[in-house]
């Protein structure tokens, strides 16, 4: 659905010469959802602004459905906005109107609805977001919640094809955060809308993405599948942003190795992650296994387990076990 070519995007500040994009190349397919993760300063912002031209990059292309968006005029720009929803991290509501007034105003502008046709709209809108009671309420009688919420009616509000997030939970608590997400995979799963996001959490990147990118310096460190880069990172970058948000650690020790112990961790996703391993790989052996650090989790829809085992018990029985691991086909590395 959108491809990013070679997209590069200078800013010039004064004598200073700032490249917020470099080199960018995406695919991003009809009815995913896309995060952007990257530091501040990464580039991110950039990123998620030319999907809707509201930055324009000085080289390079962005196809929507085949058309290069780099390109447009001013009336055919207001067109592609319309079909383009986006969602922001400080809501930009306008304060004065009321929630139904604020899910209203994108169909108002476009002159194409009739009153009633408005009115139907704006009902199913505040359903879908669960907002029926609060209708007739101004936006400072609301929490950071129940906003985003609007937020999200009013960008649907035309239909798009495409949601636009751009930290659209950075400003909520964690339990909001997760309601936020929930709501999104929602609509993304009832009406097939694609959704390219943005966030510094890789929280949100796990709870919602079917692909990531990794942004660092305004080039893509790594992209893939959100369940590849979370459990077999590449580059330093992604490292250290699953390190920071505690979905993943290198493992410290409070324990004390075993002089003849090998350090291994095991990654292990889908239906493997509800098997007893350990048992099988220690079964018939006389290696001990001790779990050093483990997380058993979801990556969106699929199970996960890592974990960071020490074997002992002797060098013939952890050979053993570690020829067992290689013909299991378990993902896994010898640490140390
Ligand atoms: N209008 C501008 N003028 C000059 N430099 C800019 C401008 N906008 C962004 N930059 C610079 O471009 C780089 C990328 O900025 P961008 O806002 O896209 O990053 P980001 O990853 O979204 O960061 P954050 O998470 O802090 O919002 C940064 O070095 C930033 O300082």
């Amino acid at each position: 659905m959108i491809r990013i070519e070679q997209l590069h995007k200078t800013y010039h500040a004064g004598q200073r010469d700032i490249v917020a994009l470099h080199d960018i190349n995406l695919d991003i397919a009809q009815g995913e959802i896309f995060g952007i993760i990257g530091r501040s300063g990464a580039g991110k912002s950039t990123l998620i602004r030319t999907l809707n031209v509201l930055e324009r990059p000085d080289s390079g292309r962005v196809l929507i459905d085949g058309e290069d968006i780099t390109v447009l005029g001013h009336d055919a720009l207001l067109g592609l906005r319309q079909r383009i929803g986006m969602v922001f991290q400080h809501f930009n509501l306008l304060n004065a109107k009321t929630v139904a007034q604020n899910i209203d105003w994108p169909l108002k502008i476009t002159g194409r609805y009739s009153r009633q046709e408005r009115a139907a709209r704006v009902d199913e809108l505040l359903q879908l977001v669960g907002l029926e009671g609060h209708r007739d309420q101004y936006p400072s009688q609301l929490s950071g919640g129940q906003k985003q919420r609007v937020g999200i009616a009013r960008a649907l509000a035309n239909t798009p094809r495409l949601l636009l997030c751009d930290e659209a939970t950075s400003s909520l608590d964690p339990e909001t955060t997760q309601s936020i997400l929930r709501l999104l995979l929602e609509i993304n799963r009832k009406l097939g809308l694609t959704i390219v996001l943005i966030t510094h959490e890789m929280e949100v990147i796990r709870t919602l993405c079917d692909r990531v990118a990794v942004l660092d310096a305004g080039s893509v460190a790594e992209q893939g599948r959100v369940v590849d880069i979370f459990l077999r990172p590449q580059h330093a970058v992604t490292r250290a942003l699953l390190a920071e948000n505690h979905a993943y650690e290198a493992g410290d020790s409070f324990y004390e190795r075993r002089p003849d112990g090998k350090l291994v961790r095991l990654t292990y996703a889908g239906e493997i992650a509800a098997q007893p391993i350990l048992s099988q790989l220690t079964a018939a052996t006389s290696a001990l296994a001790t779990i050093v650090q483990g997380t058993v989790a979801r990556i969106k829809d699929t199970p996960y387990g890592q974990l960071l085992v020490e074997f002992s018990g002797g060098d013939v029985a952890v050979s053993q076990v570690l020829a067992r691991l290689r013909e299991s086909g378990i993902d896994h590395e010898v640490l140390a």
